[in-house]
């Protein structure tokens, strides 16, 4: 028997009817469904992850599209209750699809969209937020403050690193890590290493025409470099920044081997998903490398799950 659901409905009498599993920013887009005849239902249902279940609750007996969470499990069992409901499309509210099995969309006839470009600078700036948080240690130093430890200035308290000439290393050199790429290149003098399957040839241009630039003031230039393999960049950069797309070939593509060849005074910022990094690993080599940094917006283990929470 179908769930109670717990919904908000825009203009009733609407020819199509679309859900969003979530409440979500500004009222565009429902202004958008409505004028294209749509009646608009969002799940206000006080849950933060909704299930495979609740989702088919909410799309019942006839439903002609949903727009869905990245937290969400889009496969055959979503797909074939709503090609049963009628429905012909799903939007997933986000740039990466890995929750999305477009296959089986495919098998029934539902059409995917998502959302590409429209974090790009957005990301790359929290990137950036958490490259220099963790080179200066401002949340470790925020906490020492609040803990009510501070007793006056010392040499050696809470020193970070100077970015200044040394390497980011970037993996996964497309939109976001490019825009990143040049964030700490331009905004902190950074040399750049980066590995992707292909070759980001703008943000070579970009590193070259900047590095000329530097010279020609008198300045020394920064560089940049192309590297054959993932490892390379593991290896070589002080700051590495991962932003590849997750799939069979990206998960666990930082595991305790590589983690091992990272310098160890290094900075693992990873704002792609969680699964991309093996948590156990990097807590593990966290421990045993105290001077090791990282900052994470994304996580592996779901914090709602009963997984044990690092
Ligand atoms: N943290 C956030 O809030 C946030 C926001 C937006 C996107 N994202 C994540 O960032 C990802 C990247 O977004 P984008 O817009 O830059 O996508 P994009 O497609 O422009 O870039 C992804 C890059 O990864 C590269 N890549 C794929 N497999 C690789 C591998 N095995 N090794 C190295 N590189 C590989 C691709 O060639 C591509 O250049 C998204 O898929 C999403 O998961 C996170
Ligand atoms: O992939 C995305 O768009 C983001 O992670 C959502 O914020």
């Amino acid at each position: 028997m179908a769930k109670p659901v717990q919904i908000e409905v825009w203009n009733p009498n609407g020819k199509y009817r679309v859900i969003s599993t979530k409440s979500m920013p500004g009222t565009r887009w429902i202004d958008l469904l409505v004028q294209q005849d749509c009646r608009v239902e969002i799940c206000t249902l006080n849950k933060t992850i909704l299930s495979v279940e609740d989702i088919i609750a909410l799309i019942g007996d006839k439903c002609d599209g949903v727009i869905g969470q990245l937290t969400e499990d889009w496969g055959d069992t979503l797909f074939s209750a709503l090609s049963k409901a009628g429905g012909k499309a799903f939007s997933n509210m986000a740039v990466g699809y890995n929750n999305v099995d477009v296959d089986a969309a495919t098998k029934y006839g539902v059409a995917v969209g998502n959302t590409p470009g429209v974090l790009t600078e957005t990301t790359a700036e929290l990137a950036a937020s958490l490259s220099l948080a963790a080179a200066r240690r401002i949340v470790e130093a925020d906490g020492f403050m609040r803990a009510g430890l501070y007793e006056g200035w010392l040499p050696h308290l809470f020193v970070g690193n100077l970015l200044k000439g040394q390497t980011v290393g970037v993996i996964g050199a497309g939109r976001i890590g490019s825009a990143y790429a040049r964030m700490m290149v331009e905004g902190f003098k950074m040399n750049l290493i980066y590995y992707d399957l292909y070759q980001a040839t703008r943000l070579e241009k970009f590193v070259t025409a900047y590095g000329q630039f530097l010279k020609a003031n008198g300045e020394q230039p920064v560089t940049w470099k192309r590297a054959s393999s993932m490892d390379e960049v593991l290896q070589e950069a002080d700051v590495i920044s991962l932003h590849p797309i997750l799939d069979k070939t990206t998960y666990h593509l930082v595991n305790k081997e590589r983690l091992s060849m990272m310098k160890k005074e290094a900075i693992l910022v990873n704002c792609s998903r969680g699964p991309v990094v093996d948590e156990v690993a990097l807590v593990e080599h966290l421990r045993e490398n105290p001077m090791f940094r990282v900052g994470l917006d994304v996580f592996e283990v779901n914090l709602n799950s009963s997984k044990h929470w690092y």
